[in-house]
This record gives structure tokens, C-alpha cells and sequence, in this order.
């Protein structure tokens, strides 16, 4: 294969695993040969041969693929020799990225600040996730606010701040989003975001180069660090070690500290106690997992943006809806979900209908299919506001009773893929209006009442799990 051949699969791999993944794990790699059906590369470390081969042998194989190359499968070595790639690349990304022999920590902050327009040492930063394209909601709005504050890079009044929450929820967006507003507003600041996994990579590596100092004084001497996904450094002792001197040494020098990880500080397993306090010390701020009205306010604000994508398109009344219903935990879903939908009607040239939608969509609809029953719902509710399990299906209409029975209706409606006639029969034979005035009444009452809109996402969260 032609280093200009390999130059354009880069370009569609680039695509297919995203910018972030592509510089820090696959720009790397040096082709040795295409024989025998193997294609064999070169990666510098064989902590990422490793990594390479476990998540990308399968894109690099399918991008071969497409232009032509067909192999069995991907033969990843580990560079004993200087891995220096041509000057005249035909790719610029993977020129630009090209990992120095020179091992220094320091050779990897002129190699990334290379491949971003601003001025970062870390990670690349996503361009599309700034403050403008976060949708704001009930279940991130502290978040968001916390996250505001900091990008103002004023007087360090909460250190660390500590985003934590699921899957998809929008921490990286949010992290994304302060260092792209520092950038703007203190560009006098140094500011560095990474993942916990590229900060013990780093470590690891300056470990293994003896320049521990020059890494030392590297991430010593920013005015914020933002570490993305922290738990990844769980039950790693030497690098949980570092990473306390660090944020000490920052927080000494009253620089401001930016974490995320999918669960609370005190949640981590195997994370260290005086790490967990540590953690625990500054502001920590739970982005709850997305309520409809968020849902629907991500999924117009993203249809906004394909409608100028795609201009003619059409989208019928209550397709989104129909989403921000159906498919309820995960924002990036949501958005393929979205993308997926844009594409294929513009393919067939048909109008986005609730029918379309779920032709196109089968595959996510049904995996988004919560198994949660209706009956754990209603010993979950029972249990939670202290009334008798036969109480949710009985008659009695005490609003002690009928509250917690409206709010199982309620959960039901949004954690299964019931009817509402089905609900009905599982709440003592009642009829779908009843069933319809109970979700209707949470819907109303949760917007103005702070406990009962916690008791939901709580119980919500309990099911969920
Ligand atoms: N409130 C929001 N408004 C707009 N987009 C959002 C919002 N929340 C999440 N997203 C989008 O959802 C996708 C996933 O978000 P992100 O990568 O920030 O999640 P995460 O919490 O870091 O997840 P992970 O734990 O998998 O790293 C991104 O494309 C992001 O832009």
C-alpha cells in the first residue's frame, strides 16, 4: 500500500472514529506491509499496540476495505526502530501528528498544538461542543451554571469542580465548552484538558523515557486542568499517586481543576480515599439523566441544524416527540438517532414521517426498549413512599395512595413500551383516561414541585439500573 493510498484511508478513518481517537491512536501508526492477507503496522508503544488492536483493527480493516485492500485481519508491532514518517506525507493530519522519536513530554505539546487552532497542550477540542450548542434543561441546568462560572476564569471559588453522570449526558461537551470560552475570554490562561486515560499514557510513558520531571513541570505549570473520565485511573496505584500530586500542587497554587467521571467522587471503587476526599472538596454536580422536555429541546435545536443541512426536507408533526420519548437515556443515541433519520430521508427522498422513523430506526427503538416491568415499578413506588404494594392497584383514592399510584402510571408510561389500555389493566383494571388524567397530573404538578420531580428521577434511576 502507497503512503498516499494509506493518506486517504486515514482521512476516512479520521471520520468513521472521530478526530480525538484518531490523532491520539491511529495517526501513530506506521505501515509496514499488505502480504498474506495480514496488513501489518508499526505502533510506537505497546501499550498502544494493544489499545489499537482491541478498538480499531475492526475500522482500519473495514476503511482498507474500501479502497480495495482486503485483508484478514491487522498485525500490529511494536517499533523498535525511530518511527519518522516522509515530510511529504500525503496526509496532513498524520503529518502533523507524527510522533517524534524524541520522547520528551514536552515533544507532545508542539505535536498537538499542531493539530488544533488554538493553543492547548491536551486533547483536541471538539469545535462543535461550546456553550452555544448545549441545550439547557431542569436535569443539567447546575451543571451547566457550574460550568459557566468556571469559563468565566475569574477568582477560583469551588475547586475541583466535579461533573459526574452517565453515559452520553454531556460532560465532555461541558469540559469542551469552559476550555473553549477560556480560550476566548483569558487567553493568557494555559489551559489543558485531557482524559485520565491520555494523562496516564503520558505518565506512563514519561515513566518509561526517565522524564518524569518534564512532565512534572508540564502539567504543574497550567492554570486549569480538565481530566475527562477520571474513574479510568481506578485501582491504577502509580498514576493515582501522580495524579494526587498534581492536583495538589494545582490547588496549592490556587489553579482551577476540572474533573468528570461517570459516578460520584465516593462511588469510585478502587480510587484512593484521600483521592475521593480530595475530589469531594470543591464543588461536585450530578448531571441527571435527560428528562423529555430536554430530550425534545436537544432533538429541535439538532433539527434546526439538519433543516439547513438539508433544506426541502420535510418532518411531520410529533416525529420528534415520538423520539424524545422512546429513547431516554442517552444523548448520543439521540443524535444518531437524528443523523440516521436526516440521511435515509434524503436518500429516499420521503418526507420524515412517525412511519419512516421507525422503519429507519428499528434497531435503536428496539434496544432503547426498556425491560423494566410494570410491576417493578409499582413495588419500587410502593416501597419508596411507604404505601402497600396491593394499595397501587386497589381503589382507594386517599391522595396518600393516589399520588404514588400516578406516579407509577406515570413511570410506566415512560420506562415501558405499554399501552395505556395494557397499563390500565396492570393498575386493577382501570381505564385508559384514568390511566392518561394520572400521567397527565405528574407531567403537571413536576414542574413546579421540586420533591416530586427528585422522587421521579430517583426512582427512574433505580429502575434504570
Ligand atoms: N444538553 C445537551 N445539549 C446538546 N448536546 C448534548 C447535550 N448533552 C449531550 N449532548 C451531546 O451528546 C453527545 C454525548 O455527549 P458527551 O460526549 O459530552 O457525553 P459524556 O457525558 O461525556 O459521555 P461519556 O461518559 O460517554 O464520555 C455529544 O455529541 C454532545 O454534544
Amino acid at each position: 500500500m502507497t503512503e498516499d493510498t494509506w493518506g486517504r484511508v486515514c482521512d476516512e478513518l479520521q471520520k468513521s472514529v472521530g478526530k480525538n481517537n484518531f490523532l491520539t491512536w491511529i495517526a501513530p501508526l506506521k505501515v509496514i506491509e499488505v502480504e498474506d492477507g495480514i496488513a501489518a503496522f508499526e505502533a510506537p508503544t505497546k501499550f498502544m499496540r494493544d489499545w489499537v488492536q482491541r478498538n480499531f483493527s475492526e475500522a482500519i480493516q473495514n476503511e482498507l476495505r474500501k479502497f480495495g485492500i482486503i485483508v484478514e485481519r491487522i498485525d500490529l508491532r511494536v517499533s523498535t526502530a525511530p518511527m519518522i514518517r516522509p515530510a511529504n506525507s500525503a496526509n496532513p493530519v498524520a503529518q502533523a501528528t507524527t510522533v517524534s522519536n524524541s520522547p520528551r513530554i514536552a515533544s507532545i505539546k508542539p505535536r498537538l498544538a499542531q493539530t488544533q487552532d488554538d493553543d492547548l497542550p491536551g486533547a483536541p477540542l471538539d469545535q462543535r461542543f461550546t456553550f452555544d450548542t448545549f441545550v439547557v434543561g431542569k436535569p443539567n441546568e447546575l451543571a451547566h451554571a457550574a460550568a459557566r462560572r468556571v469559563a468565566e476564569g475569574g477568582v477560583v471559588t469551588f475547586n475541583p469542580l466535579f461533573l459526574y453522570g452517565g453515559v452520553g449526558l454531556g460532560k465532555t461537551h461541558l469540559m469542551h465548552a469552559i476550555a473553549h470560552e477560556l480560550q476566548t475570554k483569558r487567553p493568557d490562561l494555559r489551559v489543558l484538558y485531557l482524559s485520565a486515560e491520555q494523562f496516564m499514557y503520558r505518565f506512563v510513558q514519561a515513566l518509561r523515557e526517565r522524564q518524569i520531571m518534564d512532565f512534572k513541570e508540564m502539567f504543574r505549570s497550567v492554570d486549569v486542568l480538565m481530566v475527562d473520565d477520571v474513574q479510568f485511573i481506578a485501582g491504577k496505584d502509580s498514576t493515582q499517586e501522580e495524579f494526587f500530586h498534581t492536583f495538589n500542587a494545582l490547588v496549592d497554587q490556587g489553579k482551577q481543576i476540572v474533573i468528570s467521571a461517570d459516578r460520584a467522587p465516593g462511588e469510585i471503587k478502587e480510587l484512593e480515599e484521600r483521592i475521593k476526599s480530595r475530589l469531594q472538596c470543591g464543588l461536585v454536580v450530578d448531571l441527571h439523566p435527560t428528562d423529555y422536555e430536554l430530550r425534545l429541546g436537544i432533538l429541535q435545536t439538532k433539527t434546526e441544524n439538519y433543516r439547513l443541512q438539508y433544506p426541502g426536507l420535510m418532518i411531520a408533526d410529533g416525529v420528534l416527540e415520538f423520539l424524545a420519548h422512546r429513547i431516554s437515556t442517552n444523548v448520543r443515541v439521540l443524535e444518531g438517532a437524528l443523523t440516521r433519520l436526516f440521511a435515509f430521508a434524503s436518500l429516499v427522498g420521503r418526507e420524515i414521517t412517525l412511519d419512516l422513523a421507525q422503519e429507519c430506526l428499528t434497531d435503536i427503538l428496539r434496544t432503547s426498549d426498556r425491560k423494566v416491568t410494570i410491576e417493578e415499578i409499582q413495588r419500587k413506588v410502593a416501597e419508596h413512599y411507604n404505601v402497600r404494594l396491593a394499595d397501587m392497584i386497589g381503589p382507594k383514592r386517599v391522595r396518600t395512595i393516589a399520588r404514588p399510584r400516578q406516579v407509577a402510571m406515570y413511570l410506566s408510561k415512560q420506562l415501558t413500551t405499554r399501552s395505556l389500555p395494557d397499563i390500565g389493566r396492570r393498575f386493577g383494571g382501570r381505564d385508559h383516561t384514568t390511566i392518561m388524567h394520572g400521567i397527565r397530573k405528574i407531567e403537571e404538578l413536576k414542574g413546579d414541585d421540586r420533591q416530586l420531580a427528585e422522587d421521579i428521577d430517583l426512582l427512574r434511576r433505580l429502575l434504570e439500573n
